[in-house]
């Protein structure tokens, strides 16, 4: 039977809500999340509480979380050196996720760093991720387009993946930090970016309006990708890009569509259920 990773990303779906979510609240929903079956989870990050102040207590949230009984992974989002150096202290962290920008204004607006700077910065991060046996998922942030004009084209973005090749990056999620992919781009750059690099994992992180996601789900599937980024419900999205804001693609939707294809997720359908309820009951109260 065929497989696929799904990674479950509540911090993507927390980070951009203004109102404060309880620590105990937060760990309530990961402890639900982490008896899925997700192959893994992204779970916290470690940036600066001005920037995302939703996000300030994940090393508390860490230490509460019960991991005897998972088999996902966990994955923090870093930004900055600091952050990374944070991360590594951790070993129930397996994965630093890092937002490499492919827009120059996103770069900026996410990060406070040119693109040139954020090279740099990611090889320091590789360094440091590999150093203590970690491994760093670097997401192509805007690699479907931007709504800022920024220069972008298929051609780029292989450009952009032949040099995170060279620099050392094994896992590599293609994201559509706004919902601008249509499958048709999302079909030419996984089919042919996939077979290119046989060493690298790539992953699809697509956001999506509601009637879109099967389609971009589909075009991503039947083009290689077995690595999908996901929220329940659909819930988040980037604050830093708001002014464009499109959900996160719904996790419930890619397992429906996996289940009628045949496909393995290795979720459990009961435990799934208590997660969505989770969720519902987290984000109908905190907006
Ligand atoms: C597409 C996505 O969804 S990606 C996820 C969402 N985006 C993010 O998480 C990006 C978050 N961005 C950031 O954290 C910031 O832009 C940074 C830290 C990377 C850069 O911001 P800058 O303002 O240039 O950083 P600078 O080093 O000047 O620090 C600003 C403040 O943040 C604090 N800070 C910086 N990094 C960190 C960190 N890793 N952890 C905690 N605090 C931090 C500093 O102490 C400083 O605080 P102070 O003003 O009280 O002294």
């Amino acid at each position: 039977m065929q497989q696929v990773k799904i990674i479950e990303c509540p911090r993507d779906a927390m980070q951009g809500i203004k109102e404060w979510i309880p620590t105990e609240q937060k760990v309530q929903y990961l402890q639900s999340l982490l008896r899925c079956g997700f192959d893994t989870i992204d779970f916290g990050s470690f940036v600066s509480p001005k920037a995302i102040p939703q996000m300030q207590d994940t090393a508390e949230v860490l230490s509460k979380l019960d991991l005897s009984a998972t088999n996902s992974k966990l994955l923090a989002i870093i930004a900055n050196l600091r952050g990374a150096e944070d991360a590594v202290k951790h070993p129930e962290i397996d994965y630093l996720g890092y937002p490499f920008s492919i827009s120059e204004n996103f770069q900026m607006r996410n990060t406070h760093k040119t693109i040139a700077e954020s090279l740099v910065l990611l090889q320091e991060i590789l360094n440091l991720a590999h150093k203590n046996n970690k491994e760093v998922v670097a997401y192509l942030s805007m690699g479907f387009g931007n709504p800022y004009g920024d220069p972008w084209n298929v051609e780029i973005v292989g450009e952009w993946t032949e040099k995170l090749s060279a620099m050392g990056v094994k896992i590599l999620s293609l994201s559509d930090t706004v919902g601008s992919s249509t499958p048709d781009i999302i079909s030419y750059l996984f089919s042919n970016l996939i077979p290119k690099y046989p060493h690298i994992e790539f992953g699809a992180h697509l956001h999506t309006t509601p009637n879109a996601w099967h389609e971009k789900v589909d075009a991503a599937y039947k083009a290689g990708c077995r690595r999908f980024d996901g929220a329940i419900q659909g819930f988040g999205g980037c604050p830093m890009a708001k002014d464009e804001l499109t959900g996160n693609m719904p996790t419930e939707k890619m397992l429906s569509y996996f289940t009628a294809e045949k496909i393995s997720c290795n979720i459990n359908p009961m435990s799934f259920e208590s997660a969505h309820n989770e969720a519902t009951k987290i984000f109908t109260k905190y907006h």
